[in-house]
């Protein structure tokens, strides 16, 4: 499913998937910044020729290896003294065969392939690959679903699909030269994931290589895809992940890599929630999102997007859900007073503006209750620009790029009579905030292009609710950004984190006494979460916790139970009172005050969300540099725990 975020489409320094991405960090040093891209390093590499050649059942004639010897697919091809060919890059393929000349490829499988190629040659992201290659190849309606389905699901997937290919080939699959194995891979998908019937697949996979790799890999594509389509999926994850552990047949059954099979476990338990969830939860990263939209409170109008088919959003009041598709068709997205933007994050702005402050009377949670908290009130909302009578309070975005939560945080800001400062240090992106703010009055808001990590030292005690969704490694929003998942490292969330825990001092230094911050991040890792939250607090003394599943269900149109199962809650509520986890230094405790959303409960991004309120007599500024706690996770992945599998 194609990523319709409008903030995403134009530019890959736009996209959110880069926000991590170290060339993209506006924290990081210069030095950092002009590295050059990932080149194709691994994938120049050949084998010798000669070697690799010995291998069962080699003589038959189904063999793949066999006729990837014949064809000269991925191997070494020699001129006539021998030396080796193309050796600089990648391989070139003479498109001979000429009785087959002319057949022109499908230009679904076409659009998939070149997004494939661009992600793994250029170090390119699918989700603004992809909707150029649509235009270009003229797809529309079912042929660009098909084009995306295949291209994002073979993304996903890869992890799995290598894993079977590795057994149909008779060398390192990356060895293979990398035109190849993105042709393998979507052949593999369309066999064992999209009920493409087994001929099509082969024969129109096969049309492709020929048209744009050559002839000769085109009849080794055709020998292994053959192997391929030999066994139903079920019966290649049980040969793939015979004999393996818990988390390495997760790792390849569910196409994510083990760090983050483990990350993922020890998450849930670490939020209160079951470990034996984990493989819906993995399975939830490989599912197609629906498209949540959002209607400005009083500004926008679902009337047009729920005529056309969407359908009322259940979790937030104002929103709706749509198929994938052409949004920009819509009056209200192309004005953007109707947003796309996930349910979790508008959640997020909802809770920090109904948040209750202390030390001075606010009017905000009446006002951010007046919109439609009643299921199926949000249906075709009314536009208004009514005024409540204004709270004066002023509102910080310290991390508002590309600035879904801002238009949204300004939009309710309006009807409190609030102002938001929405900052982003990065200038592109600080200008995409401006657009997303455009259709909210200007009075209501200023943009800035600051350090975060300075506002709680330049303006101490200046803002009432301060927000800071701080960079994080998105593990919560794998099902939207396909290639993502290959990227991360264990080394990201390392180094994320130090970040993340100065954006947070400066928001509580930003908070005037009585103020509250939302700390949220679009990832479950208890290192990006409860950790720092912890870290954090240990430095501050009165900053209180608020009970923030509460406050999340309050701005919800249903109870999301985000703090965790009643069982494991129970559970780890009779662990605090026996005084063994009556702390929080153990982030793999469930505990009470921060709440974390799930795919595959919630059928949103996995956001997390801690409320911390500033002591209402307390002086702001006094927030101590905490070092972390000996037992927060170690996102390198090697804590050992009770629980099973949890480390
Ligand atoms: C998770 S994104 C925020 C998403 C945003 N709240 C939204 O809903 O659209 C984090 C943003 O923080 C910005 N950022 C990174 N380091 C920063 C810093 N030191 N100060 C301010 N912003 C920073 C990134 O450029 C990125 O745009």
């Amino acid at each position: 499913m194609p990523d319709h975020d409008p903030h995403r489409r134009n530019d890959r320094r736009d996209d959110p998937n880069r926000r991590n991405d170290r060339r993209d960090d506006p924290n990081r040093r210069r030095g950092d910044r002009d590295r050059q891209p990932r080149g194709n390093a691994g994938e120049s590499r050949r084998d010798d020729a000669g070697k690799n050649r010995g291998n069962a059942g080699g003589n038959s004639r189904d063999d793949p290896n066999r006729q990837a010897r014949r064809s000269g697919g991925g191997e070494v091809r020699r001129n006539a003294q021998g030396r080796e060919r193309n050796r600089g890059g990648e391989r070139r393929y003479s498109s001979a065969a000429p009785a087959r000349r002319g057949r022109a490829a499908d230009p679904a499988r076409l659009a998939a392939f070149e997004t494939l190629r661009a992600v793994s040659a250029d170090d390119a992201y699918a989700n603004l690959v992809l909707p150029a290659r649509l235009r270009r190849h003229g797809l529309t309606g079912r042929d660009a679903g098909f084009a995306t389905e295949l291209a994002y699901g073979a993304l996903r997937s890869q992890g799995t699909w290598d894993a079977i290919l590795a057994r149909c080939v008779d060398r390192p699959l990356d060895a293979v030269d990398a035109p190849v194995r993105d042709a393998l891979r979507l052949g593999t998908h369309q066999l064992l994931a999209m009920r493409v019937p087994a001929h099509a697949a082969l024969d129109q996979t096969v049309a492709l290589a020929r048209e744009v790799i050559g002839a000769g890999p085109s009849g080794f594509i055709n020998a292994v895809l053959r192997r391929v389509s030999e066994r139903p999926l079920a019966g290649w994850l049980d040969e793939v992940t015979a004999g393996l552990d818990e988390t390495a047949a997760a790792a390849l059954r569910y196409s994510h890599p083990a760090w983050v099979v483990r990350a993922m476990r020890q998450a849930l338990v670490a939020h209160g929630r079951d470990a034996a969830e984990l493989p819906d939860l993995l399975a939830a990263d490989n599912a197609a999102p629906v498209v949540h939209l959002l209607a400005l409170p009083g500004l926008g109008d679902l009337a047009e997007v729920l005529a056309a088919g969407a359908v009322p959003g259940e979790l937030a009041a104002g929103s709706a859900t749509i198929a994938a598709g052409d949004l920009g068709r819509f009056t209200g997205v192309k004005d953007g007073t109707v947003r796309i933007q996930d349910a979790g994050s508008q959640l997020v702005a909802r809770a920090l503006a109904a948040a209750p402050l202390a030390g001075r009377q606010s009017t905000g949670r009446e006002s951010a209750g007046t919109e439609g908290t009643t299921p199926g009130t949000n249906v075709g909302a009314t536009p208004s620009t009514t005024t409540l009578p204004g709270t004066g309070e002023r509102w910080l975005d310290g991390c508002a790029g590309p600035g879904g939560k801002a238009a949204l945080l300004a939009a309710l800001a309006l009807q409190h009579g609030a102002t938001v400062t929405a900052n982003e240090l990065a200038p592109h992106r600080a200008e995409l905030v401006r657009r997303a703010l455009a259709p909210v009055p200007e009075t209501t808001w200023r943009v800035t292009e600051r350090d975060g990590r300075l506002i709680g030292d330049e303006e101490p005690g200046g803002y009432d609710r301060v927000l800071v969704d701080v960079p994080c490694s998105g593990l919560g929003a794998l099902r939207r950004r396909p290639e993502a998942r290959w990227r991360r490292t264990p080394a990201d969330i390392a180094q994320l984190g130090a970040l993340q825990r100065d954006l947070l001092r400066s928001a509580l230094a930003a908070t005037r006494p009585g103020g509250v911050v939302a700390y949220a991040t679009c990832s479950p890792h208890p290192a990006e979460t409860i950790a720092v939250v912890d870290d954090v607090l240990r430095g501050a003394p009165g900053v209180e916790l608020l009970d923030t599943p509460a406050a999340l269900d309050a701005a919800a149109l249903v109870p999301l139970h985000a703090g965790g199962t009643a069982a494991s809650v129970a559970g780890g509520a009779a662990a605090n009172d026996a005084g063994d986890a009556g702390d929080t230094d153990d982030p793999r405790r469930p505990r009470h005050g921060t709440a974390q959303l799930w795919p595959h409960v919630h059928g949103t991004d996995a956001m997390f969300l801690a409320l911390l309120r500033v002591p209402a007599g307390g002086t702001a500024g006094a927030i101590a540099d905490a070092e972390p706690a000996g037992a927060a996770p170690d996102p390198t992945d090697t804590v050992p725990t009770a629980t099973p599998e949890a480390s």
